[in-house]
């Protein structure tokens, strides 16, 4: 592809997390190229002030969030705001002919009632989000491959989802009895300042949060566990904070319909499921999975177990929260979106130890 047919790309964001992580995969990805980096308060500056690391390689300034502007340089605009911003944004960008990937919730939900009720923002653009397609292509590939506008999904209910989705698919578990246990690393947080994510903090320490159905990913991952089982599904879902940079590890819980069900069964089931999907590495019989492996990929690590003395299966599921569980999981909706080969630009292999 020469320099003049690559796609046009910008990054409102650029600045927090996301931003960097998307600069990082965008910068090497080879049908692609950087043609805006936009922020809020770091506006003016060399991206290099932000990200010395990257004085090498990007040599952009961090400009004003100008929809003209944007629209007049990019195909594509990547939206790594907190949320209630993207759907301001997101209209407007797509009714001047971009492509929209929005990171955080504003387009994740097929219920602007939902939305509001746990975002605490009052939406007109029901027309528009009915438009957007949920960003995990392992469960939503041929639709985001048309789509205009991608509502990727939070980064718990990515590691959970892909722990869950062939059991409420295929039947295979009382979907009420679903418990997931996930634990997250400080970057799931975002690049601002918060008292908790202090070293003294969150160093030496783990702790539940927003228990007992109160983390606003509850809904989102009930939604699509209702979309896969076909009718409303209620999980239980408890988040922790560890004292770790970067990774995501769900531990799903549910007791099985069929006690007969063995762990060579349900291995067999999973590598069914993800058998097109790149990303998904399906673990041998009593291997479980680490975050360290997933780290800097986009991989999903699942390693599924299952104890005949109370008939659960026990699915653990690892991935980087700001790859797979954000920028990476943007790409991989790009790629399908362009017809390019889904895995482009992608990291498969994590640097360890
Ligand atoms: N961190 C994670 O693991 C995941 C995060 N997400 C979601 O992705 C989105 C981005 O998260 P993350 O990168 O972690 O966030 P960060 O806090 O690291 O970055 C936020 C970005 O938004 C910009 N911003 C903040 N306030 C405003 C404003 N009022 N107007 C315009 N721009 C603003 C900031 O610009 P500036 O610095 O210039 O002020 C910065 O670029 C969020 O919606 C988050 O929920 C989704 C999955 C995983
Ligand atoms: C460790 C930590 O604080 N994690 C964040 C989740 C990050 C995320 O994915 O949030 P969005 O759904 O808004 O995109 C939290 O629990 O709020």
């Amino acid at each position: 592809m020469t320099q003049e047919q690559k796609v046009s790309v910008g990054i409102v964001g650029a600045s927090g997390y996301g931003g960097v992580q998307l600069v990082r995969l965008l910068k090497e990805h080879p049908f692609v190229e950087l043609a805006y980096l936009g922020g809020d308060s770091s506006a003016g500056k060399p991206y290099s002030d932000l990200y010395p690391h990257l004085g090498h390689s990007i040599n952009l300034n961090v400009e004003a969030i100008d929809l003209e502007i944007i629209a007049s340089r990019c195909q594509v605009v990547f939206l790594g705001l907190p949320n209630g911003l993207a759907c301001d944004l997101a209209p407007p960008l797509l009714a001047k002919g971009c492509k929209v990937l929005d990171l955080s919730a504003d387009y994740r939900f097929t219920s602007l009632e939902t939305y509001s009720k746990w975002y605490g923002k009052e939406r007109q653009d029901q027309a528009i989000a009915s438009t957007a397609v949920y960003g995990l292509p392992e469960l939503y590939r041929e639709e985001i491959k048309n789509a205009s506008l991608i509502g990727c999904p939070g980064c718990y209910p990515t590691a959970s989802l892909m722990a869950i989705s062939p059991l409420l698919k295929q039947g295979l578990i009382l979907p009420e009895t679903t418990i997931i246990d996930a634990k997250s690393g400080t970057s799931g947080g975002g690049r601002q300042a918060k008292i908790n994510m202090l070293l003294a903090e969150a160093d030496s320490s783990i702790g539940a949060y927003n228990v007992a159905g109160k983390h606003r990913h509850t809904p989102e991952i009930e939604q699509i566990c209702s979309d896969l089982a076909g009718h409303e599904v209620r999980v239980q879902f408890t988040p922790h904070l560890m004292p770790m940079v970067r990774g995501i590890l769900s531990t799903v819980y549910a007791t099985l319909r069929d006690p007969n069900l063995v762990r060579d069964d349900l291995i067999t089931i999973y590598n069914a499921f993800y058998r097109t999907s790149p990303f998904v590495k399906i673990l041998p019989g009593g291997v479980y999975p680490q975050t360290k492996w997933a780290c800097g990929t986009n991989l999903c690590y699942l390693g599924i177990e299952v104890d005949p003395r109370t008939d659960r299966v026990i699915v653990m599921s690892a991935i980087d929260n700001l790859v797979k569980g954000q920028s990476g999981q943007a790409v991989q909706c790009l790629n399908l979106m362009m017809g390019w080969e889904e895995s482009l630009g992608l990291p498969q292999m994590c640097f360890y130890p």
